[in-house]
């Protein structure tokens, strides 16, 4: 065979082996066609600035409800009407994460977030359990003790200079999650300046960058480029340390069993972290390894770690900073908060109304994820439209929860929506946690944590806002106010 015979039958082989992917391009294109969305050159431009979430908000408002917008070779699909976000969230058939998500896989792997299908099944299945209220409402003790701290590191604030509060609340949630969630005492509130903490914070930045910018995607390159490099060593920090504290509570584990079986166990137990025994969501992986109830590897483990990490700190410390934020500009709704805290003190896993109104409506303004996506394996009919294999599709929620029908005056901060109005609300016009399947795990323990801390911060304080600040939110993994939280504090008199 002729040498250009050779390079010709390779050239077919390549063609006939993409063929698939071509003609499912090709119907992506057309399908494409028939939604409104930005040209390539929009994107870049609004990329480069970096405000998505305005450029969004405009994109809905000149397009509607649903538009398209391709990042590369990928199309996605943008849902934010209630009855839309109704139908893909309950659908057992979108259950896989869009490729979006492998950009967050060097640092969580295959974890309850990033996974999909039936191992993801399995793992939920598993973790579940931990975060019923009954187990949860073990940990509001320790969560308390952090909240004394919070409000004990704040008095050197507390003299009506406004500051960013930020950093205080992130060093809690962080404290807060390895207790409650890995059963560490990890003491970051006093040991401010984490090296953890900063790794977080370099990976969800980089990430982000990553995450809207074509060849920073592929990762073959990326790893070589400064950015990757910075990535590496955030990695580095946030692998090592998941690591030591799944080494810490083996060898305890290990050694409770231990002393089980010299049946040595009539008083109380006492663990590191110094209370009553509690077990942790790691401990629940760890003793089901031990026990072996289901293939879990040390990796696996490190998996669900690192996500519990991410999404139980991060997440926590944008909300409660925002509510503050919000609190400050709103004197009323604080003292009426204030008052609830003050008359219900240690019900807040059972009551607390308001409070739980007024966090509802932050998540509204700043829903800690703005945006989260799926991918389509089947064509998928979402009202109207049916969208094609190979699509991925993307619940706008900070739109959702500007939708003016539902929440008329849209950019107005009114928890009496949710104080008095809920039950006439579309069920899907708020999704901050999301919903159906694939929903939020910890939303639980993510709204003990929440109106733990809010309503001892308000019991402590009063907050007053800094005129000079308006918070400008970041769709980072999560949102983020992009200058800090600033605000002024001072201790409020018993009254
Ligand atoms: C204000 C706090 C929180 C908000 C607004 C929030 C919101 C969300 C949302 C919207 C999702 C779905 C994401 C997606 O589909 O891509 C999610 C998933 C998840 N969240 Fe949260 N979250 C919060 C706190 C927490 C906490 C405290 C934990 C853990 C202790 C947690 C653990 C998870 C996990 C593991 C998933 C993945 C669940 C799955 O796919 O099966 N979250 N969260």
């Amino acid at each position: 065979m002729s040498t250009w015979a050779l390079v010709a039958f390779a050239f077919w082989a390549l063609f006939l082996r993409y063929l698939p992917q071509i003609l499912n391009f090709l119907r992506l294109q057309r399908f494409a066609k028939t939604l409104p969305g930005p040209s390539v050159g929009e994107l870049m431009a609004n990329l480069k600035k970096g405000e998505i979430l305005n450029w969004l908000k405009e994109l809905r408002e000149r397009h509607g409800p649903v538009f398209r917008i391709w990042l590369g070779k990928d199309l996605m699909v943008m849902f934010s009407h209630p009855e839309d976000v109704r139908q893909l969230l309950g659908n057992n058939a979108l259950l896989y994460k869009s490729r979006n998500y492998r950009l967050l896989e060097p640092w969580l792997g295959k974890g309850l977030l990033t996974n999909g299908g039936e191992s993801w099944h399995r793992r939920r299945k598993l973790l579940t359990p931990g975060f019923h209220f009954r187990i949860l409402s073990e940990f509001k003790e320790p969560m308390e003790e952090n909240c004394r701290i919070l409000v004990s590191r704040l008095k050197e604030r507390a003299n009506g200079e406004p500051f960013d509060i930020y950093p205080y609340i992130t060093l809690f949630a962080l404290d807060a999650i390895c207790e409650t969630a890995m059963g560490i005492r990890k003491h970051a509130q006093l040991q401010s300046d984490s090296e953890y903490v900063k790794a977080v914070q370099t990976i969800c930045r980089v990430m982000h960058k990553q995450s809207f910018s074509f060849w920073q995607r592929l990762n073959i390159f990326f790893k070589y480029t400064e950015m990757g490099k910075e990535r590496d060593g955030a990695l580095r920090v946030l692998h090592d340390e998941t690591n030591r504290v799944i080494r810490l509570r083996r060898e305890q584990l290990l050694k409770e069993r231990e002393l089980q079986e010299n049946k040595d166990k009539d008083k109380d137990e006492e663990n590191d972290v110094g209370g009553k025994r509690r077990l942790a969501f790691l401990d629940m992986l760890l003793l089901t390894q031990l026990e072996g109830g289901a293939e879990l590897s040390d990796v696996d483990i490190r998996e669900e770690v690192d996500t519990f990490m991410f999404e139980g700190h991060d997440t926590t410390s944008s909300a409660i900073a925002f509510a503050l934020s919000l609190l400050s500009k709103h004197a009323e709704v604080q003292q009426r908060a204030y008052e609830e805290a003050r008359d219900l003190e240690g019900r807040e896993k059972e009551s607390m109304p308001y409070l739980e109104a007024i966090i509802k409506e932050t998540l509204r303004l700043y829903p800690s994820v703005p945006f989260f996506s799926r991918q389509v394996l089947e064509d998928m009919q979402v009202g109207k439209h049916t969208v094609p294999k190979g699509a991925s599709i993307n619940c706008l929620i900070y739109m959702l929860h500007r939708d003016p029908v539902n929440f008329p005056d849209p950019e107005r901060f009114d928890p009496d929506r949710f104080y008095l109005n809920e039950k006439q609300m579309h069920p899907f016009a708020f999704a901050a946690f999301s919903a159906g399947p694939r929903n939020c795990i910890g939303q639980k323990f993510a709204m003990l944590e929440l109106k733990c801390s809010l309503s001892s911060l308000l019991r402590s304080y009063q907050f007053m806002p800094d005129q000079d600040h308006q918070p400008i939110p970041l769709a980072e993994l999560v949102m983020k106010s992009g200058n800090g939280v600033r605000l002024s504090i001072k201790p409020r008199r018993l009254n």
